[in-house]
């Protein structure tokens, strides 16, 4: 089902949604912050999904235990650490790790630089251990609003060296694009490359809004694009890329079933798309999940499979000799 001889990548990963449910027990523990169960098997439910929930908003309250254990800056690393292992031991050739800074440190506090530094240290010492590629991306949590996701902004761009692009997440619908024109000014004037959440909980305006104003080159879900044709047409000749998460997107009821997830319709329509995972931790799933369901529900063919393998690595944020080099280690 996976192709080995094509690099197998995520470009769609929330670390911050990816913490062990294992280390957040213990580092609640650790540091005395009190849980909402007396055993990890209790505490589970209260991080992960158990068949599916409502909205985008009350998918992402799974993610506030992940964070609330964040005390200090050690645990930023441990859970940076950890992402890597886990992306390694998915099969991961290359991974796009993205996290939210201010939605890290807010809880206790932490400075936002030093989230992002902690960050960066984890990654390292996690490629010290395990054999894959990874690149950071940084996220500005648009349900905080414009001031905190100018700190957030800030924080990251103090450490730009280490990130490939830049990311908007959080309550689409409560927190539109517009609000966040100035900060992408500032990320396009940076020279970082440019994603963001959108067609996810809103229409198909604010993936407009996130190509046309953000300077999006690929968009994150964008489920919401196949109700509009013109859309579908600019997505498919403009090459920007749609990072699809398919489980993630039955968790938050985005779609109602895998059967009625359009990933098929965006193939049919030229449309560059690929497979990722979001928030893995919460979904309790791994990549090899997501190429299960996209051959079991999507009905994706082996070919189709391969062809959306290939997708990922042509619109990873990678240069043209990275993507070389990625492509030559299967070879
Ligand atoms: O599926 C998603 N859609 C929108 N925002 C998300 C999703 N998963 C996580 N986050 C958001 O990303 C930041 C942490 O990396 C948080 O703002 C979280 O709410
Ligand atoms: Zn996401």
């Amino acid at each position: 089902m996976i192709d080995t001889s094509i690099p197998l990548v995520d470009l769609h990963r929330h670390l911050d949604g990816n913490v062990r449910v294992n280390t957040i027990w213990e580092l609640g523990h650790q540091h005395g912050i009190a849980l909402p169960a007396d055993s990890l098997e209790k505490l589970a439910p209260f991080v992960q999904i158990q068949g599916k929930e409502t909205s985008l908003v009350a998918f992402l309250k799974k993610l506030d235990w992940m964070v609330a254990v964040l005390a200090d800056l050690d645990a930023v690393k441990r859970v940076a650490y950890e992402n890597v292992a886990d992306a390694a031991l998915s099969g991961l050739d290359y991974a796009e790790l993205r996290f939210s800074p201010y939605y890290m440190a807010m809880n206790h506090k932490l400075p936002i630089e030093g989230v992002v530094e902690a960050v960066v240290d984890g990654v390292k010492a996690g490629l010290k251990d395990y054999n894959v590629k990874i690149n950071l991306i940084g996220i500005m949590s648009r349900s905080f609003g414009q001031a905190a996701c100018t700190q957030e902004l800030e924080g990251l761009l103090a450490h730009k060296q280490h990130l490939v692009a830049m990311d908007l997440a959080g309550d689409e619908l409560g927190f539109p694009g517009e609000l966040f024109n100035v900060h992408f000014k500032r990320v396009r004037d940076a020279g970082l490359a440019i994603t963001a959440h959108a067609g996810e909980a809103a229409g198909s305006q604010s993936m407009w809004q996130a190509i046309q104003e953000l300077g999006a080159t690929r968009i994150g879900h964008g489920v919401n694009a196949i109700h509009d044709p013109k859309l579908m047409e600019y997505l498919a000749k403009h090459r920007i890329g749609i990072e699809s998460c398919p489980t993630s997107n039955l968790h938050t009821s985005t779609v109602a079933s895998y059967a009625e997830h359009p990933f098929r319709t965006f193939m049919d329509a030229g449309v560059l798309i690929s497979l990722n995972t979001d928030d893995p931790g919460v979904s309790a799933i791994d990549i090899n999940h997501e190429y299960r369901i996209a051959k079991s529900e999507l009905k994706l063919t082996d070919a189709e499979l391969a062809q959306v393998q290939r997708n990922g690595v042509e619109m990873a944020f990678l240069s043209d000799s990275e993507r070389k080099a990625l492509y030559a280690t299967k070879a």
